[in-house]
């Protein structure tokens, strides 16, 4: 069931952390949380002066109310207080893996001690969370605290993180984010590490200086829960959730004597809380000693675009396409040639560039960069894959200007470490031009983006035709490419006139 999750965690008396912050910062990604409670907290902002776990017969009688009605596609874990707690809801995750139709995908936030220091359970739970709870945890998203503690990896710097990582893979638990809130490293900053079916993942960003934090381990949790739900990719959740932290705190105030909580505003909006997704290449990168693909020339600040309105973008695999659209006086366009042992590949390539030169037209190169700098484009489109590869010096130092394709908030700002001269995002439909599964983006996400990057003009692409484009066309979008909605029109020229017409 989409845009839903259960939330199995403690109530803090205070509203800031537990089942208060849980359902909040589901709440401000539009996902509905249910919750079942574990704990009583009597707690305020200076301290937690009393637990009281809730019998194993009343979490029951809360998860069968739920399992009844609703069966989420992700179940959020926090605080359990004693052994028992943790053996049952072990037990119960095992059961709903095995037996539902669609397994929920648990996230584990392993609250063990509260932000003002204070112990958060009744016993020492430790064994049984690594014997039974963690081989049922899917994501798991500690501090560094509770890193050391259920790894007994001690963090003294990146290459024991990734360490740290892999200790908990062997306790079961495939995906790790490990949050640096309290790590300092490089001083000054806030980094966090995630690790996900082979992939790795660096965020970072200056640390945010207010003592007000009380939530924010269950907030991100939960902001990573609600996204998963909503079908987003893990890093897609990963950035959201460090963004919405960063957001919460940049707006965090004093609601008693002590550690205020985490403010919970909405979908965040500002790039300035979003983190710098980090390159083996920035200073970060390098703080951190990532490895540099060995490929890799890197380059940023490509060259400008005149506008950041780059209107009906036809993205065609060849000349007589190209001067066809050109003649309909399309002013953006593409060639993408998918067939590399094509013989003409360079001659089709000069001739393209020399048509758009005649009709004073945008023309991007697809793939080919050495080519297209060649015979000098206008532009050069590049994938996630080929930035990883190509000569960035080159494009920028030939005054090429690159248009970066990107699928999500992780990719979004990967590119925008480049500043790239567009950004093209996609698929936002399912499309039968080339595949695109599990990269749909649809119209929500797109409404986030177009804000988001509004310094470099954004071209839209896949799925789009006529009926979708007013849709489209109204996120503020600048530019919308297409492939079949052209070249599969049963009169292109004609195509061309009524799409142009939506975005003007
Ligand atoms: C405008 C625009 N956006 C995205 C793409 C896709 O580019 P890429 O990721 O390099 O994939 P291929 O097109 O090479 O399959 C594009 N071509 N144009
Ligand atoms: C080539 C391409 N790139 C995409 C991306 O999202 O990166 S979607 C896509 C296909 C677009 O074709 P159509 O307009 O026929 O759906
Ligand atoms: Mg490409």
């Amino acid at each position: 069931m989409g845009n839903l999750i259960w939330t199995i965690a403690g109530s803090d008396a205070g509203g800031g952390a537990g089942i208060q912050a849980d359902i909040k910062a589901a709440q401000s990604f539009g996902v509905h949380a249910c919750s079942v409670i574990t704990a009583l907290t009597a707690q305020n902002s200076m301290g937690v002066e009393e637990i009281n776990g809730v019998a194993i017969k009343v979490i029951e009688s809360q998860l069968d109310a739920l399992e009844q009605d609703v069966q989420p596609k992700v179940i959020k874990i926090g605080m359990l207080a004693n052994e028992q707690q943790v053996e049952f809801i072990a037990n119960t995750l095992k059961r709903y893996k095995t037996t539902w139709q669609t397994p929920p995908v648990v996230v584990y936030d392993p609250v063990a001690v509260a932000s003002s220091g204070d112990s958060l359970t009744e016993e020492d739970i430790l064994p049984a969370i690594k014997t039974h709870l963690l081989p049922q945890v899917d994501v798991i998203t500690p501090n560094t605290q509770e890193t050391q503690i259920l790894t007994g990896v001690y963090l003294i710097g990146p290459s024991a993180v990734q360490d740290a990582a892999k200790a908990f893979n062997e306790l079961g638990v495939p995906t790790v984010l490990i949050k640096g809130g309290h790590w300092d490293y490089p001083k000054g900053y806030c980094i966090d590490y995630g690790a996900h079916q082979g992939e790795e993942y660096w965020l970072g960003n200056k640390a945010i200086n207010t003592p007000h934090s009380h939530g924010t381990g269950c907030s991100f949790a939960s902001s990573v829960a609600a996204n998963l739900a909503k079908d987003y990719p893990l890093k897609d959740a990963f950035i959201l959730a460090k963004a919405y932290i960063n957001q919460g705190l940049k707006h965090a105030t004093r609601f008693g004597q002590g550690i205020g909580p985490v403010a919970h505003c909405g979908f965040p909006h500002d790039i300035n809380d979003y983190p710098e997704v980090i390159e083996a290449d920035s200073w970060l990168g390098q703080e951190l000693d990532l490895e540099m693909g060995s490929e890799q020339v890197s380059a940023r600040d490509f060259a400008k675009i005149e506008t950041r309105n780059l209107g009906i973008y036809p993205v065609v695999d060849s000349v007589d396409w190209i001067e066809r659209c050109l003649k309909a006086g399309i002013k953006t366009i593409q060639l993408r040639i998918k067939d590399s042992s094509d013989a003409d590949l360079e001659e089709k390539i000069a001739t393209a560039i020399t048509l758009g030169k005649k009709y004073d037209a945008r023309l991007f190169i697809n793939d080919y960069w050495q080519l297209a700098i060649k015979h000098g484009a206008y532009g050069i489109h590049l994938g996630q894959e080929d930035i990883s590869v190509a000569n960035l010096a080159e494009i920028k130092q030939a005054g090429i200007r690159l248009g970066v394709s990107t699928h999500g908030f992780y990719e979004m700002l990967r590119a925008h470490n480049y500043r790239p001269s567009y950004l093209a995002f996609g698929a936002i439909y399912p499309t039968t031009t080339k595949d695109m599964t599990g990269q749909i983006q649809g119209l929500e996400k797109l409404k986030h983006f177009v804000p988001l990057m509004h310094d470099y003009p954004v071209v839209a692409i896949g799925g789009i035709d006529l009926n979708r484009a007013e849709e489209v066309a109204k996120t503020g979008v600048g530019s919308i490419a297409v492939v079949r909605a052209i070249t599969e029109a049963a009169d292109p020229e004609a195509a061309i006139v009524e799409l142009e017409s939506v975005l003007k």
